[in-house]
């Protein structure tokens, strides 16, 4: 972890969630408090969940994000959601380019920028996803392909304050594997010369979070790695008590 960089533990619910949640999430509302020492709370329900939650987290320690949104501010684009009816419904950040979007929309780093930039349209943090899929690991491309994502997929004018990476290996979302703790290391190192020789101090303070089997088990042994600004949540953000126990592991 760099000491600087205020560690972010963001929960990312995918498509989980319907009203009765809500008693989730106000456990997660409960103990916040106990963990804002450690870290910043993030949690991106589904859309049809942004409003009440943020209703619900007005003036606790949770921000509420968002899981995608349209490049465009308004339109003719049926079932898609602007970043600003996300801000609207009360979004501070919304992830884009996450690569189960990537891989079940088709979506490429083009879009990925643009829908970051949609994000800053509404005055909101994009967090920006990246990450090799198991046959590009085993191809050895892991490096290039990240190269390549980060490139195509962070604006200019990328900051520390407007931008986050989560860095996300898809072999290891919701598989229960996870890359070993100097492996992490060794990505997040790459990632954070790549972010430094293009935006300079920015790059240098953006945060950068890992992401794939994130668990209250293995959260203290990750969020130690140097350059590990804290964790991009998927299944483990779905229980209150386990995704606390995360941002308890942060150091
Ligand atoms: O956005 C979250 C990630 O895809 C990680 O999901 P997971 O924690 O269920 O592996």
């Amino acid at each position: 972890m760099t000491d600087a960089i205020r560690p972010l533990i963001a929960g990312n619910w995918k498509m989980n969630g319907l009203k009765a949640s809500i008693a989730e999430f106000d456990a997660m509302l409960n103990g916040a408090a106990e963990v804002t020492a450690k870290a910043d709370l993030l949690v991106c329900p589904p859309a049809t969940l942004v409003a009440a939650f943020a209703e619900k987290a007005r003036g606790k320690a949770v921000a509420l994000g968002a899981q995608d949104c349209h490049p465009k501010a308004s339109g003719a684009h049926t079932g898609d959601i602007a970043a600003e009816m996300l801000v609207d419904a009360g979004a501070t950040a919304i992830i884009v380019g996450h690569s189960e979007r990537r891989a079940d929309h088709g979506e490429g780093d083009l879009l990925v920028k643009q829908k970051a930039e949609a994000a800053w349209r509404a005055k909101v943090i994009a967090i920006v996803c990246i990450g090799e899929t198991q046959a590009q690991r085993d191809a050895g491309q892991t490096l290039d392909i990240l190269r390549g994502q980060l490139n195509g997929s962070l604006p200019d004018g990328s900051t520390a304050a407007n931008l986050v990476v989560a860095y996300e290996p898809v072999w290891a979302i919701g598989t229960g594997l996870t890359p070993t703790a100097k492996d992490v290391e060794q990505i997040h190192g790459f990632i954070r010369e790549l972010l430094t020789s293009r935006f300079k101090a920015e790059g240098a303070r953006m945060r950068i979070l890992y992401g794939g089997s994130v668990k209250p088990s293995n959260a203290a042994e990750l969020m130690v790695v140097k350059n590990v600004n804290g964790a991009l949540v998927g299944g483990a953000s779905l229980k209150a008590a386990d995704f606390l126990a995360i941002a308890k592991g942060c150091p």
